[in-house]
């Protein structure tokens, strides 16, 4: 398995003139899982949290995974406020490379300690106050504040304010999340200068169901946006 520092790399610190990285996340069917590999995603998004309508067992990852792919993304398991026996009874069955969380900073650290893997950690952003600053973390996953009466913390297909990020000085590599869809993921990366973007309900034709020509245009769009600006 790739060091940290390999897939963290890889992953979001992309060196300027680099692709910007595409995660596609909430995958739960071979047919969407076959198009982002095919695609060229560079993650894709597993859900481990009940409430949403993206949630994923381990058993159901762990029969995607043994397909084989030519080029195979990057895996990510998604947590929230999760213990390490929930991690653990996950990982024990799909082994994913990167993990996910909504949960604090301190949280962040002591899962990378105990499973050896990058851990990204999920940040709300309503102003530039919410930006984060610590230097000590993998990645981040930006996205807007979960409305209060919002049943997910992520997910929700809400944007934020995307120039907030324009000139943001990245304590971490990061990416990038929330609402985007193939019709709006330019003029985000335009505005945001994300180096990675991530997306889930906005290639969804309902809750939770992915689908494979959105998941395709999504990662097209980012791709020719890359070439027209030369990224
Ligand atoms: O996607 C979910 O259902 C979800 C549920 C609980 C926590 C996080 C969740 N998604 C996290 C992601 O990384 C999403 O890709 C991100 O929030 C963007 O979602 P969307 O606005 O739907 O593109």
């Amino acid at each position: 398995m790739p060091t940290n520092a390999d897939r963290s790399e890889g992953a979001h610190r992309r060196p300027a003139g680099s692709p910007i990285g595409v995660k596609i996340c909430g995958i739960r069917e071979r047919s969407a899982f076959d198009a982002a590999c095919e695609a060229g995603a560079d993650w894709i998004g597993f859900v481990f949290f009940a409430r949403s309508p993206r949630c994923v067992t381990p058993q159901t990852v762990a029969t995607l995974l043994r397909s084989e792919k030519k080029a195979r993304p990057q895996t990510v398991g998604l947590f929230v406020k999760a213990d390490d026996s929930t991690i653990e009874r996950t990982l024990s069955v799909a082994d994913l490379d990167i993990l996910q969380i909504y949960d604090t900073p301190a949280r962040a650290l002591e899962i990378r300690q105990k499973f050896k893997r990058p851990v990204w950690l999920s940040c709300a952003v309503t102003t530039p106050i919410d930006l984060p600053e610590n230097t000590m973390l993998d990645g981040y996953v930006i996205e807007p504040r979960a409305p209060a009466d919002a049943a997910l913390p992520g997910g929700n297909g809400i944007t934020l304010d995307w120039s907030l990020l324009r000139h943001w000085q990245a304590p971490s590599p990061w990416m990038l999340a929330g609402g985007l869809t193939p019709d709006n993921v330019a003029r985000a990366l335009a505005m945001s200068h994300a180096p990675a973007v991530d997306v889930s309900s906005g290639v969804e034709t309902a809750p939770g169901e992915k689908s494979p020509e959105l998941v395709r245009n999504f990662i097209k769009n980012v791709r020719g946006y890359c070439a027209a600006n030369k990224r």
